[in-house]
């Protein structure tokens, strides 16, 4: 059975890297010693701004595909491949005059994209690379996941966990949030149409459009700079969604970060209603008042630091928390190499903390709203359960988790309460 996120690599125009290699050297060692493919991506893009557009996706693919597989590449290669990101070391000698890299894209080109004189078009040596081989039975391996990373999806899904590990594997949607306080989904969806951009509804939050039409520059469209929508994924729309904020409420969101929920609230709580945003990190708050200007929020939306006001309390609170953010993997795939598992081990208690903090400041009738965009259920039911022994005030009104490979969206999970 060949998955979706490897027939997909059969689709790239491979043989348009003819005379790429050699560029292409660097920025796949920056990749593999763990710089993010995107900014290196983006950096090899703007370097060679000759190169006709199906060269520039070609390329755009490799280094993606290398720092996203290589540890299924490096099997290919007969190469180790580290779990974590080191310098990597081939175990047989060939190759090495080109650099392991080098080798790593062959092994991509060959094994996955399905290019017969992938060392050629590679300026390698035939033979430098093992014969082929079929995909390896392991999964980890198959998917180029970290160890650690397929037992935490296994244990979640079990049989289910190679669909979840494949759709990680693939480009995530772009998903688009009308902005509700100057457009409607339909007027959007029209507007986008005219500026060449087809989408459709999606399914799991009220107003999304996904796009349809391949991945336009959404940043570079006169909507955008109108300030008409935002770039949010269906998951993330769903959890502020999930609020049900109503026009003159007050609201508090704990953990606005850069604002994407904040944003979404603001625009539901119009007229007459505010939303305290508070954050731990100044430059995203700053960010967030940016964003609240261009979508003609600035007014609903009150920036209040850290914490919120003294005393204050609100219709609803939404507690967005830090997390390990496992189910937004699309959005960073290289990042999987990045991670360290042990940095988890605090998530629960202080999710713990910050739900106990906003429930003070719910009114009586109020709502409490907890959202994670992770799949590790530690931080998600177990934490929202000690959070119900804790809190018998609070009632259970929504228990929801969404999955890439289920619903098309990022992994999340969202709890709300009601405050008796
Ligand atoms: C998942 S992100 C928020 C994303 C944001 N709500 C959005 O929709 O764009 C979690 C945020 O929690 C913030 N954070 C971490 N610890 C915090 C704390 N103790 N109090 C408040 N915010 C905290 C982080 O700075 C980060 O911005």
């Amino acid at each position: 059975m060949t998955f979706a996120s490897e027939a997909r690599l059969a689709a790239v125009p491979w043989r348009a890297l003819q005379g790429l290699a050699p560029a292409l050297d660097a920025p796949l060692a920056a990749v593999l010693a763990s710089e993010p493919a995107e900014r290196v991506v983006d950096r090899f893009l703007r370097a060679h701004r000759e190169l006709p557009a199906e060269a520039r996706a070609a390329a755009k693919e490799a280094i993606y595909g290398v720092a996203v597989w290589r540890r299924r590449l490096g099997w290919h290669a007969g190469a180790e491949v580290p779990e974590a990101s080191q310098p990597l070391c081939p175990t047989g000698g060939k190759g090495r005059e080109r650099g392991p890299s080098r080798l790593l894209l062959a092994a991509l080109v060959r094994d996955l994209g399905g290019v017969a004189g992938a060392e050629e078009l590679l300026e390698l040596r035939p033979g430098t690379l093992p014969p082929p081989r079929p995909p390896p039975d392991d999964p980890a391996i198959r998917f180029s996941f970290p160890d650690w990373l397929w037992a935490a999806m296994e244990r979640e899904l079990g049989p289910e966990a190679p669909r979840l590990a494949d759709a990680l594997d693939l480009p995530g949607p772009v998903c688009l949030r009308p902005n509700g306080l100057r457009t409607t989904p339909a007027a959007l969806a029209a507007r986008l149409a005219a500026e060449g951009v087809a989408t459709a509804p999606g399914r799991l939050a009220p107003s999304a459009l996904l796009v349809t039409s391949p991945r336009p520059n959404v940043y570079g469209l006169a909507a955008w700079r109108e300030g008409l929508l935002e770039v949010q994924d269906e998951a993330s729309q769903l959890a502020g969604a999930l609020v049900e904020a109503r026009p003159g409420e007050e609201l508090l969101d704990l953990c606005a970060g850069a604002g994407g929920k904040t944003l979404l609230l603001a625009a539901a709580v119009a007229p007459g209603g505010a939303v305290d945003a508070c954050d731990l990190d100044p430059e995203r708050l700053r960010r967030l008042s940016e964003r609240a200007r261009r979508a003609g929020a600035g007014e609903l939306v009150r920036v209040a630091g850290a914490a919120p006001p003294a005393g204050a309390t609100y219709d609803a609170a939404l507690v967005d928390a830090p997390c390990s953010e496992l189910g937004a993997l699309r959005r960073g795939p290289d990042q999987r190499f990045r991670l360290d598992p042990a940095a988890f081990a605090p998530l629960p208690g202080l999710q713990l903390g910050l739900l106990a903090r906003a429930a003070v400041r719910v009114r009586p009738g109020g709502r409490l709203v907890y959202a994670t965009c992770t799949f590790r259920r530690e931080e998600n039911e177990e934490v929202a359960e000690a959070f119900e022994r804790a809190h018998p005030a609070f009632a259970r009104e929504a228990w929801r988790r969404t999955w890439p490979h289920r619903d098309g969206a990022d992994a999340f999970f969202v709890a709300r309460w009601r405050r008796g």
